[in-house]
């Protein structure tokens, strides 16, 4: 068996991959001058590999267009499911000359999983940010003005999509409960197969493919059905489900209903309304539901760049230069822009140059793994498509830096080696990378494990070591807060009060990165270590003070 990586979930690790492939390529056209009869497999291989122009330094231009980045992955796992097709049965003691082919199984590969994994994260896109889907078919193209202006628009793609790519696309969607893409698609893949029935396109570098016009249109017609069953019985969206506002069928399109647009019922954008909800929630799932739902559909107008909040309130944040009280700082204050007060919630500008994010990237890439608790063993429907990595400070000269640059102007106790925070928790996004709702916080019993005895989490500061060029924000849907990334800046907050009771008004996601490559890394800084020399608070439940100027 080969696969089981989740190659998908982060494009760092697509880069190795790609690399590889570079080493790998001129040795299989070596075989197939030596080799003529046993080749047809490795000929695709190179086909495609070709077509893809592959044949040059990895980089983010190519592997930023997801879905570019898609079809390195479709290549790989369906190419080397052919030749290994092809190959099974040969011994490879015997024929050495073919033996690389087989030790390329040691490296890290895509299989047909994460072909799945990646038609999902191109779907979740075009669900959540809207592109405009026939220039996508037509050229690759991912074009979309997000709610705040900001216009998208990629190259186009380096090569076209093929109906085995939009029905594979309407086929997760579909079962992922994106019904509004899900249809779309597939009324997509009919027209393409068509043209590529009439043009006598050769599909053969794509595996076992036979899907034939009927085929599809069946697909479609279920899940135009499916679409229409739920936005009927359970309306446009829910916490598992998205459709269009009008139904496919033209007379169930005639109810009076479905004339008005999606309006959330309540909002859920300050403290007071939170904690109702969240209280009734301990006891009443009906409750729960609805806290989830709305804050998932403010989660994704956020996403898209839509102010939540009041002008009025937006009026009052401001921007500062920050020492913290730091005399080291007052030499060199760092920009610090308010996103919130309540949150204290700041953005720190040019906490590191650009350099020393690249410098880090370059260090953390060898070191990504599976996140902590993922999912399920290659999980398509994996809700935390990224890969993550644990370093301590004391690893790279960066991250010192950093953490000394985050304790001068935070004031907080944050050495890792001395068991103050956690180490760093670095992550680098996938194809639709996201995350979803989380708080930072441990749901803390006292007798909870936590790492280094540093206790909960307390404050987090999130550095942008890699920003997208679109799409991949950092949200905080009840509280109405959104920070577009910005590399070399950091997110800074808290998730606890003075008592060490969480605060649930921090809860954040991270939305789908659109376009480009997206890499992070947290410091959690703990609770136990705050203590000395920090002046006590009257109202235990005060929250946490960011300097104010
Ligand atoms: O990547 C982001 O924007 C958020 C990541 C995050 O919330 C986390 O790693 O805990
Ligand atoms: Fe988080």
């Amino acid at each position: 068996e080969y696969g089981g990586h989740d190659l998908f979930t982060s494009l760092a690790q697509l880069e190795v991959m790609w690399q590889n492939e570079r080493e790998i390529v001129p040795k299989m056209k070596t075989v197939i001058d030596n080799n003529p009869n046993l080749t047809q497999p490795i000929k695709k291989y190179i086909e495609e590999y070709e077509r893809l122009g592959l044949d040059h330094e990895p980089n983010y231009d190519f592997l930023g267009h997801p879905l570019n980045a898609y079809f390195l992955v479709r290549h790989v796992a369906m190419g080397w499911g052919n030749i290994r097709d092809h190959f099974l049965n040969i011994d490879f003691n015997k024929t050495t000359e073919l033996a690389f082919l087989k030790e390329r199984e040691n490296e890290k590969l895509v299989s047909e999983y994460d072909i799945d994994g990646a038609a999902f994260g191109l779907v979740r896109l075009h669900s959540l940010y809207r592109f405009n889907l026939s220039q996508f078919v037509e050229h690759g193209i991912i074009s979309t003005t997000l709610d705040n202006g900001h216009k998208v628009l990629s190259r186009p793609s380096v090569r076209s999509i093929s109906s085995f790519d939009l029905t594979k696309m309407g086929t997760e969607a579909s079962a992922n409960g994106l019904y509004d893409s899900a249809a779309d698609m597939l009324e997509m893949a009919i027209q393409k197969r068509k043209k590529e029935i009439a043009s006598n396109e050769d599909l053969s570098y794509l595996r076992n493919y036979d899907l034939d016009v009927p085929m599809i249109e069946t697909l479609t017609q279920t899940a135009k059905k499916v679409h229409d069953h739920y936005l009927d019985t359970r309306g446009q969206k829910s916490v598992a489900h998205r459709t269009h506002q009008l139904p496919y069928d033209k007379k169930l399109r005639k109810k009076k209903k479905f004339k008005k647009a999606f309006q959330l019922d309540d909002v859920i954008l300050d403290r007071v309304k939170l904690d109702k909800y969240t209280e009734k929630s301990n006891t009443n799932s009906e409750v729960m539901r609805n806290l989830n739902f709305i804050s998932e559909v403010q989660k994704d107008e956020l996403c898209r760049g839509k102010q939540l909040r009041s002008d009025a309130e937006m009026s009052q944040l401001y921007c500062i230069y920050a020492h913290g009280g730091s005399p080291w700082l007052r030499l060199g204050p760092i920009r610090m822009e308010y996103n919130s007060f309540d949150p204290n919630h700041v953005t720190l500008r040019g906490i590191l140059f650009d350099h020393e994010c690249d410098d880090i990237t370059r260090f953390l890439g060898p070191k990504l793994d599976f996140p902590p608790g993922r999912m399920n063993y290659k999980s398509k429907k994996n809700d935390w498509t990224m890969k993550n990595c644990w370093p301590i400070e004391s690893q790279h000269v960066g991250l010192e830096k950093l953490n000394r640059r985050i304790e001068h102007l935070s004031g907080l106790n944050a050495d890792s080696s001395k068991g103050y925070s956690e180490g760093f928790m670095c992550g680098n996004y996938g194809i639709g990378g996201h995350y979803f709702i989380h708080p930072d916080f441990h749901h803390y019993r006292p007798t909870d494990y936590l790492p280094y005895n540093t206790g909960n989490r307390l404050a987090t500061i999130l550095t942008v070591l890699q920003a997208p060029e679109a799409g991949g924000a950092t949200v905080w849907p009840n509280a109405g807060i959104s920070v577009f990334p910005e590399k070399g800046s950091a997110i800074w907050w808290y998730n606890l009060r003075p008592s060490e009771k969480a605060d649930q008004f921090t809860r954040h996601s991270a939305c789908p990165v659109l376009l480009g490559q997206k890499w992070i890394g947290n410091k959690w800084v703990g609770y136990n270590a705050q203590w000395n020399g920090r002046k006590c608070v009257l109202d235990k439940d005060e929250l946490f003070q960011t300097p104010k100027e």
